[in-house]
């Protein structure tokens, strides 16, 4: 998803739910840290009304012991202002300290369920959203909300509350003065108002501009090669510099919002201010305020105003926050479709037969009319048995291999293992039963050896069974190089490791596969990166394998074809035809045409 589809929905979404409803769906996350962080709150306020308590202080010493002329009293004022002072600042420390640790907390524990969740939903999840968008939720998102919940939200409802608290004590001196200072203070609340709005859009466009950015950038670096060997390192550079651009623009509209706010948040208390002493004059004039009540308050109106300047910056902040809390729960929201079942089977000792039962499949953004990319496949893949799927590029082979562990589910049929539905299946023994390797091997940034046993948990890494079945999938593989790479088995590969050849990585996620031991092996054209010396010697080593699995294999090349006892031929996302290699020569003409544009794609 771009920035702009996002924006759009959370326009949408923004309508429904107000910022204080939209920010309680962090509760859940928030109630461990609760007790916490309302402690911190309750100590913020302690040391809120230190300060307010000093201006009272210095009313009754200007009004009392000032005018009286008693010394001993007003020493013991001043000791009373500085512990006040003194109380004050220890407060402030106590509160962070106090939220610290559950702001942190919460941010782990968000974190952790957005990843679990990243996890558990569906490739098509995954399909339809930029990793950049992702990440940028996953980071600065979260980060957000732990600021958020830190600071944020304490010293709101801190500077709200010594707002009211203060403005009562002006009225106590004199309601005039307190009247000045609410009328005064009504700007606020309707630039404030104005500002949620708009900001609240911008603040959006932002943050998604900013996932937008990171995609960039993450796709640049990951296709360098691509960029540098095209030259079009200077176009992704351009590209880059106009979302740039987009961002720093949104930023710069932003940063005008947050300055105009704070232009009437410094403006008013100052005005409020300057009127407050005419009328102070005025009062203590007519002798219907003391001087020490004048002083008081404005010693009052003084430590008002950090409480209300900062309201700017904290309502920018809270409205980012929001921002990313609805950003974060987008995901949250995102339904998990392909889970277990409520009332699961299970295959107790599997033969391992797969059958595809009139299935249908297309994916979820296909249009109303369009035909299914698997139309009505038919193919039962008897137990033990290796079947061969050809067909034309794009017929549908890559997809269909996606659908027996659930990647997708079936728009309509079944696949069956064994009789059994795979949709009434757990999906760990599912994934346990079937094997896959794609056409586009992915290594994970970890040793060889927790790349290849990746499938096992049932052992540890470092035992003697580990071993044996480590070795022995290597073997099949034909990936022995891997003992003469620096480390060994414990090297480092993946993106943070050692580069490995296209070859060496898919012999590695073939390893990876053979070493599942799945009663089904589903492999999409696994050894096309392969020499013909390293693939004949796979091959060799993957019959003995395949002499007890059942197996279907994508195959783009005759060799691979040769695996196979029967061959299955794929056409418009059904099948055509199924028959031995001898048998299809004879009775398919597609199977005889797609033979010879194999063979042909297989010449060096
Ligand atoms: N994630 C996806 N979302 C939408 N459409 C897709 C997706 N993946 C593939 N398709 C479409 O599905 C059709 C079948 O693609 P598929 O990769 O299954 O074909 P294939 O037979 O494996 O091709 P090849 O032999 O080139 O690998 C294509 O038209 C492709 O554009």
């Amino acid at each position: 998803m771009t920035s702009s589809h996002l924006a759009s929905a959370a326009h949408k979404n923004s309508k429904r739910q107000l910022t204080l409803k939209a920010l309680a769906r962090l509760l859940p996350f928030a109630k461990p840290a609760l007790p916490r962080l309302i402690g911190g709150l309750i100590v913020g306020l302690g040391a809120a009304l230190a300060s307010l308590a000093i201006p009272l202080v210095l009313q009754w010493v200007i009004d009392g012991p000032l005018s009286s002329g008693d010394r001993s009293l007003i020493v013991w004022a001043t000791l009373a202002v500085l512990g006040l002072g003194i109380a004050e600042a220890a407060l402030v420390y106590f509160r962070r300290v106090l939220v610290l640790a559950p702001a942190t907390e919460v941010e782990y524990a968000v974190r952790q369920s957005f990843t679990e969740r990243l996890l558990r939903l569906p490739v098509a999840f995954h399909d339809r959203w930029q990793s950049g968008q992702l990440l940028s939720r996953m980071m600065q998102d979260i980060s957000m909300i732990r600021r958020w919940l830190a600071f944020g939200s304490i010293l709101l409802l801190i500077n709200l509350a010594t707002i009211v608290v203060g403005t009562a004590l002006l009225f106590r001196w004199h309601w005039s003065l307190g009247v000045v200072f609410v009328v005064c203070s009504i700007p606020i609340w309707v630039v404030g108002f104005r500002f949620e709005q708009r900001y609240g859009t911008l603040s959006r466009s932002s943050q998604d501009q900013a996932g937008d950015l990171a995609t960039s950038v993450e796709e640049s670096v990951h296709g360098i090669r691509v960029l540098k060997a095209f030259g079009r390192g200077s176009h992704a550079l351009n590209k880059f510099v106009k979302q740039a651009e987009t961002l720093r623009d949104t930023e710069l509209k932003k940063g005008y919002e947050v300055g105009l706010l704070w232009f009437w948040y410094d403006l008013v208390p100052v005005l409020a201010l300057g009127l407050s002493l005419i009328t102070g004059i005025w009062l203590v004039s007519h002798s219907e305020l003391t001087v020490g009540e004048l002083f008081a308050f404005f010693a009052m109106a003084t430590a008002l105003r950090w409480p209300m300047g900062s309201l700017g910056f904290l309502f920018s902040f809270l409205i980012d926050t929001r921002t990313a809390t609805d950003r974060v729960f987008e995901v949250f929201d995102s339904r998990v479709v392909i889970r277990d079942p409520a009332d699961p089977k299970t295959i107790e000792d599997p033969s391992g037969e797969l059958a595809f039962r009139d299935v249908h499949f297309h994916y979820p953004d296909a249009r109303d009319g369009d035909t299914d990319i698997i139309n009505g496949f038919d193919l039962v893949v008897r137990p033990g048995e290796t079947m061969a799927l050809v067909g034309v590029t794009g017929s549908g082979k890559t997809t269909l291999t996606t659908l027996p562990t659930r990647l997708y589910d079936v728009t309509a049929g079944a696949v069956e293992i064994d009789g059994v539905d795979v949709r009434q299946l757990r999906l760990e023994e599912l994934r346990s039963l079937i094997g896959v390797a794609f056409e586009e091997p992915v290594l994970f940034s970890s040793t060889v050896r927790e790349n290849v046993l990746l499938g096992r948990d049932d052992f540890e890494l470092h035992s003697a069974e580990a071993d044996t079945v480590l070795r022995e999938a290597l073997e099949v593989a034909q990936a022995s190089f891997v003992f003469d790479l620096p480390d060994g088995l414990d090297t480092a590969v993946g993106e943070e490791g050692l580069s490995l050849s296209g070859g060496q990585r898919q012999r590695l996620a073939l390893a990876r596969v053979v070493a599942a031991k799945p009663a089904i092996l589903v492999l999409d054209d696994p050894l096309s990166a392969l020499d013909v010396d390293t693939e004949a010697l796979v091959e060799v080593a993957l019959r003995r394998v395949l002499a007890n699995t059942t197996a279907l294999i994508v195959a783009h090349r005759p060799s691979t074809v040769a695996l196979a006892d029967r061959v299955a031929v794929m056409r418009e996302g059904r099948i055509e035809a199924v028959g031995t290699h001898a048998e299809l020569l004879r009775t398919s003409a597609h199977y005889r045409h797609l033979t010879v544009s194999i063979a042909t794609e297989d010449r060096p």
